[in-house]
């Protein structure tokens, strides 16, 4: 019905805009210049003039040699008694009328335009997949063949799995569960880093439990017209009692579930706040005997409101950390088995060099991987190929292209070798893996060093030997080539230490002057002129002894790196050398020239330059992130 008067109106809008347009064609005669009255007198007198068609006060002139023009009459009285004598033909035509129908059209044609653009655009916000109206919902119901993610597909959160096994049989059977009077929980909460696995683990419930799948974004909810997004709510839950046992599967909850009342709330959220309310009263709604489960996701549980969290809601959560390296391996496990991967392929090595990524990473660097092979033309994805997929992730892809002057290569050569210089004689120190001055990404050069495992803390000699050998690329252009030549590059190192060291003092409690205490507010603004102190809440005193103290530990670390690299010299040359020679120096070269050797050549295929590690050592639970591996990159000025 609906969809039928929206073709009458737009074919009425059509029809009669193009009957205005025909109707002021037909209605203009052709008219080759008009005519000055005097000028038309004149003509008049002259003889000029064969015929006068009189329209109101418009006239419509013929000359004998066949002209038109078109003039007005300005009130001559005396103009017809002209034109008769003169022997001119005089008709005469009513003014042109627009008639009844064309008043009425033209008075609504804005109207009829607007209504038009109106209907356009609440067409356009419409549910894609439900059909409906404006207020339904936009879940997507997923196609029962699409449904064929298994338990087998999610890698490396075995404990996660775990926890919502036992919805699968719940959705398998929710009858069984019911004459038993078991609780089974309406609404999980997963938890977790972007990709990571939360969708996929969804899926998986789905498709083990095999029943539909609904799933929608928090911020498909939130529309500009007050309402609507209650109205979704309600349709989606509609919608899914009628398809039940099945899942809904809310992503990015946060949205919509953010705190109610909260700091940046303004009049403005109402909307999101009904919506909010009418998720918790749909949830309080149905008793999960419905066979009707909620998973929501979100990368942040601590802005829910707590409303949503309480029993009967999102009362259970589900963490769903990244990855440690053996659940790395088995992620890049299920993904490799999509790509023809060559015996050389060993997943393990490819999981030690990844700590920080996520599962969507490792998918991405089986993905780049291919791409890889498949651009030179190889039959099977080999352990080269995933090293370049798992470089160009971390550290921007090489840019061949970019043309660099050898002294711009050299200065970068030394910038780098002294990184990597102070970094491998630190104690504590992650060990080099790669120095290389291809560009790459924004950066000129870049120094890689891979931990040994995977990271959970740091030790303060640990992060003091990270200043200095973030300190150790300027300190060897200061060297070689003096004061008034030292570059930019060093730049994001600088702010990286400063970044290090401001957090030991203000956050970690490494400072014994000001004790294990946190200053200031993170991301907050410089404090009256003192760089080391974020946010306001610290009084000025205590400011400037945080900024001495940060002080004290990059000056510490940066002699620290001085002496390293004095002590050094000899090597430092070497190793600018071979960096002009190569390009990029491996572990075992590294290795050679830090021992006061000549270095080996490089090996040629590079899947052989990763040198078998230690098992790295595991079952440390918690957070890991990507600074972990520490690339220490060497960027052109103004760029960070
Ligand atoms: N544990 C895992 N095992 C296998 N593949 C994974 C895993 N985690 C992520 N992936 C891969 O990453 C992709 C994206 O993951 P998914 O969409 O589930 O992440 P998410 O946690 O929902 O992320 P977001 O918070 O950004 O929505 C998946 O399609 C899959 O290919
Ligand atoms: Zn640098």
């Amino acid at each position: 019905m609906k969809k039928y008067l929206f073709n009458v109106l737009i074919f009425c809008v059509v029809i009669g805009g193009a009957y205005l347009i025909y109707d002021r064609v037909k209605s203009t005669p052709p008219i080759q210049d008009t005519l000055a009255y005097s000028d038309f007198i004149s003509k008049v007198k002259h003889g000029q003039v064969e015929r006068v068609e009189v329209s109101g006060q418009m006239l419509s002139v013929r000359t004998s040699d066949g002209q038109n023009y078109e003039t007005f009459n300005p009130g001559d009285g005396h103009l017809i008694d002209d034109l008769l004598s003169a022997g001119v033909q005089i008709r005469t035509v009513p003014p042109q009328q627009e008639t009844l129908l064309m008043r009425i059209f033209i008075s609504w044609f804005p109207m009829l335009l607007m209504i038009l653009v109106l209907v356009i655009y609440m067409r356009r916000t419409q549910s894609g997949m439900g059909g409906g109206g404006f207020g339904k919902s936009k879940a997507k119901l997923l196609e029962e063949d699409k449904m064929t993610v298994h338990f087998s597909d999610v890698a490396g959160c075995e404990e996660a799995k775990e926890e919502v096994a036992e919805l699968v049989d719940f959705l398998r059977d929710p009858q069984k569960f019911q004459k038993l009077g078991g609780q089974i929980p309406r609404g999980i909460l997963m938890v977790g880093p972007p990709g990571t696995g939360k969708t996929l683990i969804a899926r998986a419930i789905a498709g083990e439990a095999g029943v539909k799948f609904f799933t929608i974004s928090g911020s498909d909810f939130v529309e500009m017209f007050v309402g609507v997004g209650a109205s979704r709510v309600r349709d989606m839950f509609a919608q899914a009692k009628e398809h039940a046992p099945c899942i809904i599967f809310i992503d990015e909850i946060d949205a919509v579930g953010r705190q109610r009342g909260g700091p940046g709330m303004g009049g403005g959220n109402d909307e999101r706040e009904q919506t909010l309310n009418q998720l918790l009263v749909e949830m309080d709604g149905f008793n999960g005997n419905e066979g009707v489960i909620v998973i929501a996701a979100t990368n942040r549980a601590d802005v829910l409101d707590k409303a949503l969290l309480r029993p009967g809601r999102f009362d259970r959560q589900v963490n769903v950390g990244l990855p440690d390296v053996r659940g790395r391996e088995q992620i890049l496990n299920v993904h490799i088995k999509k790509v023809p991967a060559a015996a050389d392929v060993e997943l393990k090595y490819i999981a030690r060099g990844t700590p920080g990524f996520s599962g969507a990473d490792l998918a991405n660097v089986v993905n780049e991987a291919a791409l890889f092979a498949a651009r030179s033309n190889k039959q099977e994805v080999n352990m080269s190929d995933l090293e370049k997929a798992k470089d160009k992730i971390l550290m921007g892809a090489e840019r061949h292209t970019m043309v660099m002057t050898d002294e711009d290569k050299l200065l970068t050569a030394y910038h780098e070798a002294g990184h990597c210089i102070v970094g491998q004689k630190s104690p504590d120190h992650d060990a080099v893996y790669k120095v290389s001055i291809m560009p790459r990404g924004r950066a000129l050069g870049i120094t890689m060093f891979l931990p040994d495992r995977d990271q959970y803390s740091a030790s303060k000699r640990k992060l003091e030997s990270q200043i200095a050998s973030l300190f150790g690329g300027r300190i060897a252009e200061l060297m070689i080539y003096g004061g008034d030549r030292v570059t930019t590059g060093a730049s994001n190192d600088i702010e990286r230490a400063t970044e290090l060291a401001r957090n030991m003092v203000t956050r970690w409690g490494f400072s014994e002057k000001l004790g294990p205490l946190v200053y200031g507010e993170e991301g907050g603004q410089p404090f009256m002129g003192h760089p080391g102190v974020q946010g306001s809440s610290v009084s000025s005193n205590v400011a400037q002894l945080i900024d001495e103290e940060i002080r004290s530990v990059i000056d510490r670390n940066y002699q620290r790196a001085e002496t390293i690299l004095q002590e050094n010299i000899v090597i430092l040359h070497k190793m600018a050398d071979a960096l002009m020679k190569w390009e990029t120096i491996d572990r075992l070269q590294i290795e050679d020239l830090m021992a006061g050797k000549d270095p080996r050549p490089p090996v040629e295929d590079e899947d052989l330059q990763v040198s078998k590690p230690s098992e790295p050592s595991n079952g440390v639970q918690g957070k890991t992130d990507k600074k972990a591996i520490s690339a220490t990159t060497n960027k052109p000025a103004g760029q960070v």
